[in-house]
C-alpha cells in the first residue's frame, strides 16, 4: 500500500552531498553570522529544494533574509543544480554557542490584520465547536421577547458537522447509526440515546450531525446543542439574574436537546437537579435527548443516581478510535473539503502516525499542508516526515497541561503569566494569548470552557475565536506559522522533561 515515492530514494546519496555542500558553505559566511548558520543541520535536499533546519528564528530570519542570494548560489554550484532554500526551524537542535540572541531576534508579535499573503487555493480555517447559529427558524408564535432571542440562538450548529461529511467505519458504524434513526424518528427510536467514547473521535460532530438532519426532515423542528459546562454557566447565571423562568423555557421548549460531555455535570448538585427536571420534562413529552460522555454513565461516579438511572433509559453507543482506513478516508474527506492538496502516500503516513485522536489527526494534516504552502513547495512525504516530526514523539505522548502552555507561551513571548492570562486587551498580549488558546485546544483534551477558565474565565466563545483566527494565520503568516511550531516543540521538550 506504501510505495515509497521515486525522490525518497535518491534522498541518502543527495543528503550526504547536501551535507558536504553545506559545511563549505557555512565556512563562506561572513564571521559576524557564521556563528548562527553553523548551528543549521541540513536536513535533505529534495528536488530543487534544500531543506534546511535550524534552531531558532533569528538564524532562519538571516537564511531568509540577507544570506539566501549568497547561500542558494554557493549551494547551486557546489551540487551543480540550480537548489532553492528552505529554512525550518527545529527547536530541538542545539543553540548557537557563545552568541547572544539580538535584540531585534526575539520573536516578533504581530496583530492579525490583513494578511500579507493569500494562498486562495487553501483554506485552514477549522470549526471544532459550534458557532451560533443565527438563522435557526423561530418556533410558531414566538412572540415575547426572550423567545425572540430564544429562537435566534435556537440550534447553535456547527456547519461543517453533518451525516455528509461524517466517515463511516467499523469504530463509528453503530452510534452513526442510532444518530442517523434518532434524528428520523426523534423521540421514537432511542431516547435518549448516549454516546461516549474518548476525546477526539467525533462525538459532537455526530450531535451536530442529528440537529442538521433533523431540521431537514422536520420543518420548524425546535433543536438546541449545549454542552453541559454552557448548561451549567447559564443555570448559575439564571439564578443570579432570577431568570430561571427564561432558562426553564430555553430547555423545556424544545424538541430536540442536544447535549455534550455531561461528565462536567459530575459534582454539580444544583445544576444536576435542574437538569433532572429538564429531562423529565422533556422525556415525558416524547421530546428527543441526546447525549455525549467521555465515560459510560455507570463511571460517571459523581452523578446522581436517578440521573445515570434515565441515562440507561435509552440507547448507550460507543464511538471507537478510528482504524487504518477509517483513519485515511477521514484525512481525504478533510483534504477535499478544505482544498488541502496532498498526495495519498502523505495522507496514509499521517494516518498511521496517528492513531488515537481525529482532532489531532486534522491537525497534523493542516501543519503538513500550511508548511508547504508557506514554502510555496508540494506536499510530499519528505516534508511531511519533517513537519510531523516533533508533533509525534517516539514512545507516547507525554502530558501536556494548560499551566504548562501558558508558561512556555509566557516565556516566549516574554510576557509575565499574569499578562498572559489577565484582563489586557493590548494588541501584542491577544496575539499571544490566542496563540496559547490555540495550543492548549490543539495539544490538551480540554474543552472550550475549560481552556476559558484557564485564561482568567474567558467565556468559550473567546478561545474558539481563537483556535480559528490562528488557524487561519497558520496557513498566511510565515511568522505565525514558525511561532507556533516553535511553541509545540518547546511545550513537547518540556512535557516530555517534566
Ligand atoms: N468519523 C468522522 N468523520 C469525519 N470527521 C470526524 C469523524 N470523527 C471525528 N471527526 C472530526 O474530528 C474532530 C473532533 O471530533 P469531535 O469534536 O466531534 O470529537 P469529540 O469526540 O466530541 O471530542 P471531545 O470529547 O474532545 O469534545 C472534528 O473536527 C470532527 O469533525
Amino acid at each position: 500500500m506504501n510505495e515509497q515515492p521515486a525522490e525518497r530514494t535518491d534522498a541518502g546519496d543527495a543528503g550526504s552531498a547536501l551535507d558536504t555542500a553545506w559545511r563549505d558553505v557555512v565556512e563562506e559566511v561572513a564571521p559576524q553570522q557564521r556563528a548562527w548558520v553553523r548551528a543549521s543541520k541540513p536536513v535533505t535536499l529534495h528536488e530543487s529544494t534544500a531543506i534546511i533546519a535550524v534552531p531558532n528564528a533569528f538564524t532562519r530570519a538571516q537564511l531568509e533574509g540577507r544570506l539566501r542570494d549568497q547561500v542558494e548560489e554557493a549551494l547551486s554550484q557546489r551540487l551543480g543544480q540550480s537548489v532553492r532554500l528552505a529554512v525550518t526551524v527545529d527547536a530541538a537542535l542545539p543553540q548557537p554557542e557563545g552568541v547572544t540572541l539580538p535584540p531585534d531576534a526575539e520573536p516578533v508579535l504581530e496583530y492579525p490584520g490583513e494578511p500579507t499573503n493569500r494562498f486562495d487555493a487553501m483554506s485552514t480555517s477549522r470549526q471544532v465547536d459550534p458557532p451560533v447559529d443565527g438563522r435557526a427558524r423561530r418556533p410558531e408564535g414566538a412572540a415575547d421577547r426572550d423567545e425572540e432571542r430564544g429562537s435566534a440562538i435556537e440550534a447553535r450548529l456547527n456547519p461543517k458537522y453533518t451525516f455528509e461529511t461524517f466517515v463511516i467505519g467499523s469504530s463509528n458504524r453503530f452510534p452513526h447509526a442510532a444518530a442517523v434513526a434518532v434524528a428520523e424518528a426523534p423521540g421514537k427510536a432511542y431516547n435518549p440515546l448516549l454516546v461516549y467514547g474518548e476525546s477526539g473521535l467525533g462525538k459532537t460532530h455526530l450531535l451536530h450531525a442529528i440537529g442538521h438532519y433533523v431540521r431537514s426532515l422536520y420543518n420548524g423542528v425546535r433543536v438546541r446543542y449545549v454542552s453541559s459546562e454552557e448548561f451549567t454557566n447559564e443555570f448559575i447565571n439564571a439564578i443570579r439574574d432570577d431568570r430561571q423562568d427564561r432558562f426553564k423555557r430555553r430547555y423545556r421548549d424544545v424538541d430536540v436537546l442536544l447535549i455534550d460531555d455531561i461528565q462536567f455535570l459530575e459534582g454539580k448538585t444544583q445544576t444536576q437537579e435542574e437538569f433532572f427536571h429538564t429531562f423529565n420534562t422533556l422525556h415525558n413529552a416524547n421530546k428527543q435527548i441526546v447525549l455525549t460522555s467521555d465515560r459510560p454513565p455507570k463511571r460517571l461516579e459523581a452523578l446522581e443516581d436517578r440521573l445515570r438511572n434515565r441515562f440507561e433509559w435509552g440507547l448507550i453507543t460507543d464511538v471507537q478510535p478510528p482504524d487504518l482506513e477509517t483513519r485515511i478516508a477521514i484525512l481525504r474527506k478533510k483534504a477535499a473539503m478544505d482544498r488541502l492538496t496532498a498526495p495519498p502516500d502523505v495522507l496514509e503516513f499521517i494516518a498511521s502516525k496517528i492513531q488515537t485522536n481525529i482532532r489531532e489527526l486534522e491537525g497534523a494534516l493542516i501543519r503538513v499542508t500550511a508548511f508547504a504552502n508557506l514554502n510555496r513547495q508540494e506536499v510530499d512525504m519528505t516534508l511531511a516526515e519533517i513537519v510531523l516530526k516533533d508533533l509525534i514523539p517516539e514512545g507516547g505522548e507525554p502530558e501536556i497541561t494548560a499551566p504548562l502552555i501558558i508558561a512556555q507561551t509566557a516565556a516566549y513571548f516574554s510576557l509575565s503569566i499574569e499578562e498572559l492570562t489577565g484582563p489586557s486587551r493590548g494588541r501584542h498580549l491577544v496575539m499571544a494569548r490566542q496563540i496559547a488558546m490555540f495550543l492548549c485546544r490543539e495539544l490538551t483534551p480540554l474543552s472550550l470552557p475549560k481552556i476559558g477558565q484557564q485564561f482568567g474565565g474567558r467565556d468559550h466563545t473567546t478561545v474558539m475565536y481563537a483556535e480559528r483566527k490562528i488557524n487561519q494565520l497558520l496557513a498566511e503568516r510565515r511568522q505565525v506559522f514558525n511561532q507556533v511550531s516553535e511553541l509545540t516543540n518547546r511545550v513537547k521538550m518540556q512535557a516530555r522533561h517534566s
